[in-house]
């Protein structure tokens, strides 16, 4: 059977924690496809407009995958707008990719949500949770996920956010070329 991984988040921006999950899950593996799903409003996140820059967001995404060197990204939840509930997306790439396991990457945070998502039952039956441990060193997962460990990088884009807002550097948190992304665009900034 062959294999999609899925990568889900706000990516806003993405930052090297992300990238490292990112290859290391794709490396362990080794899927015939590989998608970022930018969300447009994450579920159990706040929505602050102001953050939200749906086209920069993409943008960074793509200059992430050219130095990866693996990936595309899809839009979707950004086309639909509203909560990005993963069931409701999973049900499409069910339809869309009808001979594929399909993988769903999420950090230790999100592990400890999973209880709140929507339709969390039916979900788990259509995927294959692979948990990243994220600050914390060791992750332990429910029968029929995949548990991944990865050197731990602990930083947030909420970090990345701050240090903008604030004029502190963000040299190797992000690319290079994201961070200047960033400064020409004044992204975060205000
Ligand atoms: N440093 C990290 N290490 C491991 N997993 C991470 C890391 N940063 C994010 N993730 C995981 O990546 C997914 C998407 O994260 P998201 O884009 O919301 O980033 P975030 O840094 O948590 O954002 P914010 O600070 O804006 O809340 C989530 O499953 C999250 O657990
Ligand atoms: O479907 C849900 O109920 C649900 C609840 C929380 C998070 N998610 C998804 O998990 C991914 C990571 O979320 P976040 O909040 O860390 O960006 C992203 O794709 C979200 O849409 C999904």
């Amino acid at each position: 059977m062959e294999k999609l991984v899925i990568y889900g988040g706000q990516f806003n921006p993405i930052h090297i924690g992300h990238m490292l999950v990112a290859s290391e899950s794709y490396h362990f593996i080794q899927p015939d496809e590989f998608i970022f799903l930018p969300s447009y409003q994450s579920p159990l996140k706040e929505h602050n407009d102001a953050y939200l820059i749906e086209s920069e967001r993409v943008n960074m995404l793509e200059l992430a995958i050219e130095d990866l060197q693996f990936g595309v990204v899809d839009k979707r939840e950004i086309d639909r707008k509203g909560t990005s509930y993963t069931f409701d997306t999973i049900k499409e790439f069910q339809s869309e990719y009808p001979n594929y396991q399909i993988y769903f990457v999420i950090g230790s945070d999100q592990y400890e949500n999973l209880n709140k998502w929507k339709n969390i039952e039916e979900l788990k039956n259509m995927l294959t949770f692979v948990v990243v441990n994220r600050e914390v060193d060791t992750q332990d997962v429910h029968e029929g996920m995949l548990a991944l460990h990865i050197p731990r990088i602990d930083i947030s884009s909420t970090d990345i956010r701050n240090r903008s807002k604030n004029r502190q550097s963000i040299k190797m948190l992000v690319t290079p070329r994201i961070e200047t992304y960033i400064k020409r665009g004044r992204l975060y900034e205000n």
